[in-house]
């Protein structure tokens, strides 16, 4: 089995409710959207094997892997999410919500960017929902969507630079409406990959 691989790091996870974890990440390339802010060139992308990519993880000393991409249900799937448990690794994923997520993932996160209606009928439980919010958006309809542990507001980066006026914003929306919580992308303010 083959994964196009986009790159391999070992850093903290920086987004969401697992902020400050240290994590593995496997950037899958490609996508199937092509949101007008992504921060992620995707495009280049390496044939791996799933022993390549376990050789190149093993020597670090962390066994939590996050799937990223690019949109990493593209190609992901249930044997390649085995494969890396019986291995010894609780994986995460980062997801846009367009297609089913493999059994066997530990941690869900949806970030929605587009027909929210039908992301629960492809994933009807998350641990969260973190929504990528710039200035003016408005708040998600929570009765839609696929039950979660948590609800956040990302506030939109200008690629490494954080934006005033989105944060202001999500803050001011979170005080209003305090089911959701705040996620900021903690590793550009603090300079890590
Ligand atoms: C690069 S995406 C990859 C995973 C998947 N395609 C998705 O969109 O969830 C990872 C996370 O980065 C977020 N993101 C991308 N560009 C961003 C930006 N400029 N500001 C804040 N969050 C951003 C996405 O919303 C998503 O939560
Ligand atoms: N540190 C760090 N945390 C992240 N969480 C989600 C990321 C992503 O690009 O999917 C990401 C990333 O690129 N870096
Ligand atoms: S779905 Fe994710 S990776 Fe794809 S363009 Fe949007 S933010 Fe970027
Ligand atoms: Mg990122």
């Amino acid at each position: 089995m083959n994964l196009t691989v986009n790159e391999i790091f070992y850093s903290l996870q920086g987004e969401g409710g697992r902020s400050g974890e240290p994590s593995l990440f496997i950037r899958l390339s490609k996508c199937n959207l092509a949101c007008s802010f992504c921060d992620t060139d995707f495009a280049f992308g390496k044939r791996m094997t799933l022993d390549e990519i376990h050789d190149e993880i093993s020597p670090y000393p962390c066994r939590w892997i996050i799937w990223t991409g690019g949109e990493p249900t593209l190609q992901l799937r249930e044997e390649i999410v085995a494969y890396f448990k019986e291995r010894g690794y609780r994986q995460a994923i980062e997801t846009n919500g367009t297609r089913r997520v493999p059994a066997g993932i530990d941690y869900i996160t949806c970030s929605p960017k587009q027909q929210f209606e039908k992301i629960r009928e492809l994933i009807p439980e998350v641990d969260e929902l973190r929504f990528p919010m710039a200035k003016g958006d408005p708040l998600p309809d929570i009765s839609i969507l696929p039950r979660s542990k948590r609800y956040l507001l990302s506030p939109i980066f200008d690629g490494m630079n954080v934006v005033q006026e989105n944060v202001d914003y999500c803050v001011e929306l979170i005080k209003q409406h305090p089911q959701w919580g705040l996620s900021l992308q903690m590793h550009k303010l603090i300079g890590i990959r």
